[in-house]
C-alpha cells in the first residue's frame, strides 16, 4: 500500500526528512515516532504530495500511485479517496455552518459518488441513488462506533472524539484503503484516545486499512503499531518490530523516548 525509498525532503538547502525505506502493507500499521520538529508530519504530508515549496526527491508509491512523479489528477485520486489524512483537531477543518451528513454526502460526490443517475460508480457508491449514499454514511459511521444520528449535527456539536472518529468515517465511507493519521489522539483525553485507537485497529483487522501512524506518545503507539520507526533531527535512527524497538533499543535517543514516559 505504501512504499518508500530514499525520501529526501529539503526546505532550501536544509533536509527536514530522510527515509531511506519504509514499507506499509494491507492491514499494517507502522509508527513513526520523535519528538516535535523531527520531521514526522513533513514525512507523512510527502507521501500525499503535500509538502509545498519543498525540494522531494526518491520513490514514493501510495496506492499503485508514483506520487513524486504523478499528475494532479492522479494525485487527487489518491487523497481523501484513497489515502485518508487524519489530523489532530479535524473540528478545525470542518465548516462550522455545515451538518457532518451534508459535508460527507459532499466528500462522496466530489470523489464520483453521485449515487444517482449519471453516477461513476466510485468508491462509496452503491447505485442505488440517494438511499445508498445514505445507507454507505450510516455503515461508515457504525464501522467506528458513531451513531449515524450524528450526521444531523454541526461540527461544535460532537466533542474531540466524535470529530476523530467521524474523520475516519469520512475515509471509510471514500473506500479509503490507506489511513495517515497525523498526532490522532493528541488532543483527546485518555479515554477517548483509547477509542480511537481502538477503531483504527478493528478496521486494519477488519477491512484490511493500512495505517501509517505519526505521534511522539510511545504509550500510544505500543498499543497498536506493528513496526516503528525513530526519527530524529530528519533522520531515521532506528526502525523495526515494535516490540523489539520498545522493549529493546539499540539507539541512544529512542532509550530517552522512552525513559521519559511517564
Ligand atoms: N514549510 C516549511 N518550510 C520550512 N521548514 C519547514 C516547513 N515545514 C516544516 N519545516 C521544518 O521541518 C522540520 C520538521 O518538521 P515536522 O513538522 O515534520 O516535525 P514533526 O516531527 O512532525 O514535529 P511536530 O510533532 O511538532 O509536528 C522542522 O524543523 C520544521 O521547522
Amino acid at each position: 500500500m505504501i512504499r518508500v525509498r530514499d525520501l529526501r525532503v529539503a526546505y532550501g538547502d536544509r533536509v527536514v526528512a530522510e527515509v531511506p525505506e519504509l514499507d506499509v502493507a494491507r492491514g499494517e500499521c507502522v509508527a513513526i515516532v520523535g519528538e516535535s520538529g523531527s520531521g514526522k508530519s513533513t514525512t507523512l504530508l510527502a507521501l500525499l504530495g503535500l509538502t509545498e515549496g519543498a525540494r522531494v526527491t526518491g520513490e514514493v508509491t501510495v496506492c499503485g500511485v508514483d506520487v513524486l512523479r504523478a499528475r494532479p489528477r492522479e494525485l487527487r485520486a489518491v487523497r481523501g479517496a484513497k489515502a485518508a489524512l487524519v489530523i489532530q483537531s479535524p473540528q478545525a477543518a470542518l465548516s462550522p455552518t455545515t451538518r457532518l451528513g451534508v459535508l460527507m454526502r459532499r466528500a462522496l460526490r466530489l470523489h464520483g459518488s453521485t449515487g444517482g443517475p449519471g453516477s461513476t460508480g466510485g468508491p462509496g457508491s452503491t447505485g442505488k441513488g440517494t438511499r445508498g449514499i445514505d445507507a454507505v454514511m450510516a455503515q461508515a459511521c457504525e464501522a467506528v462506533l458513531l451513531d449515524p444520528a450524528i450526521l444531523r449535527r454541526y461540527p461544535h456539536e460532537i466533542s474531540g472524539g466524535q470529530a476523530q472518529r467521524f474523520a475516519i468515517a469520512l475515509a471509510i465511507a471514500l473506500g479509503a484503503e490507506v489511513i495517515l493519521a497525523d498526532e490522532p489522539t493528541s488532543a483527546l483525553d485518555v479515554t477517548v484516545q483509547a477509542e480511537v485507537v481502538g477503531v483504527l485497529r478493528r478496521l486494519r483487522e477488519e477491512r484490511g486499512l493500512a495505517v501509517l501512524l505519526v505521534s511522539h506518545d510511545l504509550a500510544l503507539v505500543s498499543t497498536i503499531a506493528d513496526r516503528v520507526l525513530v526519527m530524529k533531527d530528519g533522520a531515521v535512527v532506528e526502525s523495526g518490530p515494535a516490540r523489539q524497538v520498545l522493549r529493546h533499543p539499540d539507539h541512544p535517543y529512542t532509550r530517552e523516548l522512552l525513559e521519559a514516559l511517564p
